[in-house]
């Protein structure tokens, strides 16, 4: 402790002396259960034994390069799994570390799970084995050049022709061009496509049907189609190894049978049949994909983390007044303001993500038994975990590569590519801003339907507590205090009722609904945030209640916890000021606290973020190395840009030379 405190621990072994907490058990915690820790352990070190899945030239390569590569890992990658016979849940954690998107993210992600959630059982028999054994490769074909979150927009038509019991498919505008599907440019054979059903003259709004685009002899487009790559994306390397697409159709004609049937079906004769189920099970694969996102969110942050902690621990800036050693920048009060909060946000995700995992599996027992009941739930919970996760994951990310200083913009430092390839997860599978919009007119249905009396369940079962929480007042009397459970989440449901009660009666006020809705968007939007990391917030805690096992393991989860809830606080003071929740003296006590608990967290803080258990190659970080040999890679690592290739650039002798030896000279000189 003395010697942390002193700022003489310069290397990362000294750190992990220091911890409090034994951090096999805490892997444990983190991955869910010794199994996971096993297979997942297994996993990273396959990959990082294989020399066809290295990537730390990956951004020194062109487009054509990268998508070149990212084809050959992803077929190694499915040569390693058949050989070695790897489970499902094992060829997806290969995958996982393997660390490129490719179309296989899709194609495992959205294809296959599409089928399975809207075909019916003969069109899951026939087509998912091809996909399963990779004999087709799939693709999502949904958003359009001039319609992404507004899917009832969507342009494509599917007009039923009854003389060919075929399917007429057609893209009608170039706006109706699908644009943005992942593996479509260049590298699928077959996508499921959403488009309007249109049958005996009548449009029945948006349906998925599997459309074969490429020869499987030559890959070459089937008649009728267009397609290819819609062009380069945010970032070197990053996001560019997939080929998101751009696909048009000229009446390309498909069997009828390749409908996606399970909801609704057409008859041999046209008719539209649509089963006794609810319309938006057409957008159950969204639901599923947004839940894994959550859980990729606790991924892409934790890599982050570790990096930032690592290097934060073996950086030295400023010395004592007599001239001592340098002070480890991760002593700084500011820096560990700064980074605790996303520690202990990264541990946060991974529960709620846990727990998502737990309430999809759930619900999509229920509508096996056809009780539909429990899906609006379903839908806010993973609209709105997505939206929080991913908005604060893509800014941690960001404030990451600031707490690694000047270092931290290097590409070696493995945050800039991290940050380019996780950003667009704020928009892809729902825009964050539409999406909390939905949970927003989820919260304004429940408040509306508590005056008839009606009891909220499962998330929203606190708006029930209405007379308390619409005039309690938090009891905290000491900064100790904050470290109450019960006081935590009591302000936090009195914060989101509050906000969502103030819209709900804002909206009454106006001319109508929809005009108050929209009025009152802005606001809306801070109540489902409001509502959201109250969900958070009580999974942590709810996680804490499970048994733990481990010396120190619950008392360091215990702090996170605290600190993730007070940070928020924190952030959001003008939230519990204004409705009243807490006194600006509770506030001010709760932003004591958390500089305890930061104080508590220092000494753990490199074994805390050991216990994702990364390896080097995962993290592809010069920065975040497990031993902290930092200065020795961050130099070795640039003499290997092609830059450096020649001592002598190209482009000396036509450019710099000439300038350099100039007889011309400017007049006034
Ligand atoms: C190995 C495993 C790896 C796993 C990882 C795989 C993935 C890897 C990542 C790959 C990278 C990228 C993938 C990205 C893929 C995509 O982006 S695909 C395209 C995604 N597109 C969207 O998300 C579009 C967003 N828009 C929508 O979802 C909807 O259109 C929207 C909800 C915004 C509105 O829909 P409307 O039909 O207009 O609905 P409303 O009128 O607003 O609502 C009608 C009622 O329906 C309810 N609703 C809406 N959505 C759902 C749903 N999904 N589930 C259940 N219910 C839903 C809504 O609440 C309304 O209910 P009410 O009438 O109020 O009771
Ligand atoms: C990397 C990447 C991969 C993708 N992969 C796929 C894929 O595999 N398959 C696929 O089908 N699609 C894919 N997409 C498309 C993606 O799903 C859409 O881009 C996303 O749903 C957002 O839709 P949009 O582009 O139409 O945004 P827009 O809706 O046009 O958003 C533009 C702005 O308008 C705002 N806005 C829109 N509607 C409202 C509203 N009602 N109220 C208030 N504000 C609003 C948004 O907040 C945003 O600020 C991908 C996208 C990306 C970036």
């Amino acid at each position: 402790m003395a010697a942390v405190d002193g700022g003489e621990v310069d290397h990362l072994a000294g750190e992990r002396a220091t911890a409090h907490f034994d951090v096999d058990a805490m892997k444990v915690a983190w991955a869910g259960s010794r199994h996971a820790v096993e297979v997942n352990d297994r996993m990273a070190r396959l990959v990082a034994s294989d020399p066809v899945f290295r990537k730390d030239t990956r951004t020194m390569l062109s487009r054509k390069e990268l998508f070149k590569d990212t084809l050959k890992k992803a077929a190694h990658a499915w040569k390693r799994i058949v050989e070695l016979r790897l489970t499902e849940e094992e060829a997806n954690l290969l995958r996982l570390y393997v660390d490129q998107p490719g179309y296989v993210d899709l194609h495992w992600g959205m294809f296959v799970p599409a089928i399975k959630g809207q075909g019916t059982e003969e069109q899951q028999k026939k087509w998912v084995p091809m996909a399963y054994k990779f004999q087709i490769i799939g693709c999502y074909a949904q958003t359009e050049l001039g319609h992404g979150s507004n899917v009832q927009g969507l342009e494509t038509t599917a007009t039923f022709d009854p003389n060919t019991d075929e399917f007429v498919v057609h893209s009608p505008t170039l706006t109706s061009s699908k644009w943005w599907p992942g593996g479509l440019g260049k590298a699928s054979t077959h996508a499921v496509v959403y488009a309007r059903l249109i049958t005996q003259g009548k449009d029945y709004g948006i349906h998925g049907f599997i459309v074969q685009l490429r020869s499987l002899d030559d890959h070459s487009p089937l008649p009728g189609i267009t397609l290819g790559d819609i062009g380069g994306k945010f970032g070197s390397g990053a996001y560019n190894s997939m080929d998101n697409g751009v696909l048009r159709f000229d009446h390309v004609r498909i069997p009828r049978d390749q409908m996606l049937m399970r909801l609704s079906q057409v008859t041999r004769e046209g008719k539209y049949v649509h089963s006794d189920v609810p319309k938006q099970l057409l957008y159950g694969t969204m639901v599923y994909v947004r839940q894994t996102i959550v859980a990729d969110a606790s991924k892409a942050l934790s890599r982050a983390v570790c990096i930032a902690v690592r290097y934060s621990a073996i950086r030295k800036q400023f010395g004592s007044q007599a001239g001592g050693p340098e002070t480890q920048v991760l002593n700084y009060k500011t820096q560990q303001s700064r980074l605790f909060p996303l520690l202990a946000s990264a541990y946060a995700y991974r529960f709620v993500g846990e727990w998502l995992k737990w309430l999809y599996t759930d619900v999509m027992q229920k509508l096996e038994a056809k009780d539909y009941s429990t899906l609006p739930e379903a839908h806010a919970c993973t609209a709105g975990l997505k939206s929080v996760t991913t908005s604060a994951t893509a800014d941690a990310i960001e404030e990451c590569r600031k707490l690694c200083g000047g270092h931290g913009y290097l590409n070696s430092s493995g945050l800039p590519e991290l940050f380019a390839v996780y950003v667009p997860a704020c928009t892809y599978e729902g825009d964050n801003v539409v999406l909390l919009l939905q949970v927003a007119r989820f919260l304004m249905k429940t408040v509306s339907q508590l005056a008839s009396g009606k009891q909220p369940v499962g998330t929203t079962a606190y708006m029930g507590n209405i007379q308390y929480l619409m005039q309690c007042k938090s009891a905290v009397n000491t900064a100790g205090d904050w470290l109450n459970p019960a006081a935590i989440k009591e302000v936090f449901e009195a914060r989101a009722l509050r906000m969502a009660v103030n819209c709900a009666q804002n909206i009454s006020k106006a001319p109508s609904q929809e005009e108050g809705f929209s009025e009152l968007s802005p606001d809306l939007l801070e109540s489902a945030v409001a509502h959201v990391q109250l969900i958070i917030v009580t999974k942590f805690f709810e996680k804490l209640q499970q048994d733990i096992i481990g010396h120190g393991v619950k008392e360091q989860l215990q702090n996170l916890c605290n600190i993730y809830a007070l940070f928020l606080l924190h952030k959001h003071l003008g939230d519990f000021l204004s409705t009243g929740c807490i006194t600006p003296k509770q506030g001010a006590l709760a932003n004591e606290q958390l500089g305890r608990l930061y104080a508590q967290v220092r000494p753990n803080a490199v074994a805390l973020v050991d216990a994702f258990d990364y390896t080097d190659h995962y993290l592809s970080s010069v920065l975040g190395r497990y031993d902290g040999d930092v200065y020795p890679a961050l130099y070795a690592e640039a003499w290997k840009d092609p830059l450096n290739e020649t001592v002598i650039p190209d482009g000396y002798q036509e450019h710099l030379r000439p300038l350099l030896k100039q007889q011309l000279k400017f007049s006034r000189l």
